[in-house]
């Protein structure tokens, strides 16, 4: 019975770690088992990153008065997609007689909008005592979409966190044991800002940290808000681990709301999104599991 119970636990991986020793015999019927780690990809890494990119290269164009010094340093090539790029959103928007002169002139909901077709904001959980939770509150978000991103500081297993995790509901486990504190207070704030002030790639910022306030400047960058599951509000979002790869745009970085605990260049950098296990419609709350079971 016992070797049994050391097995059982042993396969847990558990996401939102107090929240689960607290809560785990308490619902059981909110357990996600999947069978093995990499299936527990909902959709591939390729349309992850596609997703992002599409976001950040609308992000970057919008903010074109502060991002031009970067813009002048990058390769030709990349210069003239760009430029390619805004050109076309303003023969498309002059068509639509919605065009407002220069730049994109977006903000970041509106860039979150025109490239993904939905708008997500954090409001009062529809569940008592549960505190905020995440809406969709503009459009509708597709099966299979990208919906937000988990972010914080990121911790290898070998990394000290325990100072940072006491009374801390924000500390989230990847299924390889790999730590992501996405607590916007306190000393977890503190870490984050002192790790995003350290790591950059010559001119170039390469992590967010305005999600620590309540207008990040990637608008995805919320999930760490997301609510669990119950009995009666199933899950509509699943957490999916994605690496940064390396040929991932330099100037881009920048809208990454992760940045690793420890400088170790060598390794890519973890990332969590969440994704829509359905088609989520406008006004409903997003829910994700917080418990996994590999098996
Ligand atoms: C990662 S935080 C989520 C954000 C949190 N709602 C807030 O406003 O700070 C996890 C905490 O949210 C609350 N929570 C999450 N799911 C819940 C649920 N289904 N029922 C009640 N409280 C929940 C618990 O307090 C949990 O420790």
């Amino acid at each position: 019975m016992l070797k049994k119970l050391v097995l059982g636990w042993n396969r847990y991986k558990y996401r939102l770690v107090p929240w689960i020793a607290l809560n785990l015999w308490k619902n059981q019927r909110t357990l996600r088992f999947v069978s093995e780690d990499p299936l527990d990809k909902v959709i591939s890494d390729q349309l992850v990153e596609s997703s992002l990119l599409k976001l950040f290269r609308i992000l970057f164009l919008s903010d074109l008065s502060n991002q031009a010094e970067f813009l002048n340093l990058l390769p030709e090539n990349s210069q003239s997609k760009y430029f390619h790029m805004l050109t076309n959103f303003r023969s498309i928007k002059e068509t639509e007689k919605e065009t407002k002169g220069s730049g994109m002139d977006l903000n970041p909901h509106e860039a979150m909008f025109e490239t993904l077709g939905f708008i997500i904001n954090r409001a009062t959980s529809s569940l008592s005592f549960a505190g905020r939770g995440v809406f969709v509150t503009t459009g509708k978000v597709p099966k299979g979409t990208v919906v937000c991103m988990y972010p914080g500081t990121i911790y290898q297993q070998y990394e000290p966190i325990f100072f940072q995790s006491v009374c801390n509901s924000f500390i989230f486990r990847c299924i390889d044991g790999v730590l992501i504190d996405g607590n916007d207070k306190g000393i977890s704030k503190v870490i984050y800002r002192s790790c995003n002030g350290r790591d950059r790639l010559g001119p170039y910022k390469t992590s967010d940290a305005t999600w620590l306030s309540e207008s990040p400047v990637n608008p995805l960058a919320v999930g760490q808000y997301v609510n669990n599951c119950s009995n009666e509000k199933a899950a509509n979002v699943c957490y999916q681990e994605f690496d940064v790869p390396a040929t991932f745009p330099v100037e881009l970085r920048q809208y990454i709301p992760n940045v690793n605990y420890g400088h170790i260049a060598e390794r890519p950098l973890r990332c969590v999104v969440l994704v829509a296990l359905r088609d989520i419609e406008k006004g409903e709350e997003l829910f994700s599991n917080y418990y996994t079971i590999v098996h």
